[in-house]
């Protein structure tokens, strides 16, 4: 039984992706931009900090003026893609729209 942080095969993760649209694949993580008015992604980050607390899985996060970019990937598994990884993209969307973050693409 896999549980959250066991690699995904190739053909599980072109799923996952297609569950989160607006998430790309890089290499082993997968990253999303969000365009955020002024300074409002500290808010964004402070929210999304503390779900990431509760959940356990960490994304990397690039705070700029305007802008929030995520990337996420599993240390435990080697820096590799699993269910945690899009598991937190999910959550990341849903606290974006609540601060209405919006796509931005770089
Ligand atoms: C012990 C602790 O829960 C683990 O090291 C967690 C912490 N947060 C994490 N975050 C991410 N992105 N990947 C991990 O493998 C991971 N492991």
């Amino acid at each position: 039984m896999s549980d959250e942080k066991t690699p995904l095969s190739e053909e599980e993760i072109e799923a996952a992706l297609g569950e989160v649209p607006g998430w790309r694949r890089d290499g082993n993580e997968i990253t999303r931009t969000y365009g955020i008015r002024y300074h409002g992604g500290v808010a964004m980050v402070v929210h999304v900090a503390d779900v990431e607390r509760l959940v356990g899985h960490h994304a990397d996060i690039d705070l700029r003026w305007g802008t929030v970019r995520f990337g996420i990937t599993t240390h435990d598994a080697g820096h590799r893609l699993t269910a945690a990884d899009f598991d937190l993209a999910r959550r990341i969307d849903e606290i974006a729209t609540a601060h209405q973050a919006e796509p931005f693409d770089a």
